[in-house]
């Protein structure tokens, strides 16, 4: 698909402080919800102002950041309240893949912020979307799962060829990821996955953004004037059945030199990406846990400053697709990827979050989530190989990362 713009010539923005909205998810009217929530704090969206549908291509992000510039200086804008997240603001979800025609940029009509004690509502265009809850959201029934494009079974040899092909010496990580597929009885409301994935993994960044709905722990960068943080997770384990054995998983997966492999060759590739755009960057020389109520992942931390004024989106472009979910080389990588899924990952371990019109903003890496389409949806859940991957203990690490969505749709 060509690119597309659906939008008014010149946008009017207005954002005023209001008391603090408490439970953003809570506001939102609509089921199209848009939404980016950190430990109850981030802002939830509705109505769209403008809708921009880009096509595939690995310059992408670089052309969403030079139409949203556009679109941004050509708005009037009466915004005092000035932090991250106020005026006007782009929610996004980009595909994984360049190949993928799958990009989608929301501007919504009302947004509600809150974060560090200060709380606002931005209006975009007239004030004709409601502020308050027509109906309450109903929580999906008869829900009936399938399989995706590889069953497990078939799942497991992919990972295997992978496998096979890391020790021939093709490459030396590569990311694989299956999908299910879930019908609902009734069209899926994201509030109610919204509702539950927050309150369930508060640290998590949870997110909606036309139909692709999850909770991502996996931070890709936030750019805060010029200051830049990501999170790069890499090494999986799950959390064990009481504490000894829990403290034991944790720190065999610290120990472990698969696993260590694995991350390192993100961490390595995040560094080497943001290193020429940053005056200062901080990677740490060895990761540490991160702790989830379902897994523990290996993590490493990464601040920057960076030397000139760029948009996180210019900041995404550098870094995606990292070896988090793709692999190391990326082209070798993403070639084994799409031979072997047998599917087209759509948005799933793509980018997604929102910038503002000072070029700050958060952005995540799809993971735990779900495409929602009507009565539909699509779950996804991948893990990185290397030489010594077992696909006995990649399948149940995948089983293990599909649950986050599976108990948001099922109650
Ligand atoms: C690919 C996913 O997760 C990624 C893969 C990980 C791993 O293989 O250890 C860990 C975190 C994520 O970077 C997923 O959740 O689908």
């Amino acid at each position: 698909m060509k690119l597309a713009v659906t939008a008014p010539e010149r946008l009017s923005v207005r954002t005023v402080p209001v008391p603090d909205p408490g439970d953003l998810i809570a506001r939102l009217p609509h089921p199209s919800a848009l939404a980016w929530i950190h430990r109850g704090e981030g802002i939830a969206g509705w109505g769209e102002a403008a809708r921009i549908h880009l096509p595939g291509g690995p310059g992408r992000f670089t052309a969403a950041a030079r139409l949203l510039r556009e679109m941004f200086a050509a708005a009037t804008i009466d915004d005092p309240v000035g932090v991250p997240g106020t005026g006007p603001v782009a929610f996004g979800s980009f595909g994984f893949d360049p190949k993928s025609p799958d990009s989608t940029l929301i501007i919504p009509r009302r947004i509600l912020g809150r974060r560090n004690g200060t709380a606002w509502l931005t209006t975009i265009g007239g004030d004709t979307d409601p502020l308050t809850l027509p109906n309450p959201p109903q929580p999906p029934t008869g829900l009936r799962w399938h399989d995706g494009a590889l069953p497990e079974h078939a799942w497991k040899q992919a990972v295997a060829t992978a496998v096979h092909c890391i020790r021939d010496g093709h490459l030396g990580k590569v990311v694989l990821a299956r999908d299910l597929t879930v019908r609902a009885a009734a069209p899926i409301d994201a509030r109610v996955l919204l509702h539950r994935l927050a309150a369930r993994f508060p640290a998590c960044y949870t997110f909606s953004c036309a139909g692709l709905v999850g909770a991502t722990p996996e931070l890709l960068i936030r750019r805060t004037g010029d200051d830049i943080e990501s999170l790069v997770l890499a090494g999986t384990t799950a959390r064990g059945t009481d504490p000894a054995d829990d403290r034991d998983r944790a720190a065999r997966l610290f120990a472990s030199a698969k696993d260590r492999e694995e991350h390192r060759y993100a961490a390595d590739m995040v560094r080497d990406a943001l290193a020429p755009l940053c005056a200062d960057l901080t990677v740490p020389a060895e990761p540490e846990l991160l702790t989830l109520p379902n897994l523990t992942h290996l993590a490493s931390p990464v601040r920057g400053r960076l030397a000139a004024d760029r948009s996180v989106l210019d900041v995404v472009a550098a870094l995606h697709p990292t070896p988090a979910v793709c692999g190391t080389p990326t082209g070798t990588a993403m070639d084994l990827i799409r031979e072997l899924e047998g599917m087209d990952r759509g948005r799933y371990a793509g980018p997604v979050g929102w910038v503002d019109a000072r070029g700050d903003g958060e952005w995540g890496i799809a993971l735990r989530c779900a495409e929602i389409d009507g009565t539909r949806a699509r779950l996804f859940a991948g893990c990185g190989i290397v030489a010594d991957s077992d696909p006995g203990a990649e399948l149940a690490e995948a089983r293990t990362k599909f649950r986050p969505m599976q108990d948001a749709l099922s109650g």
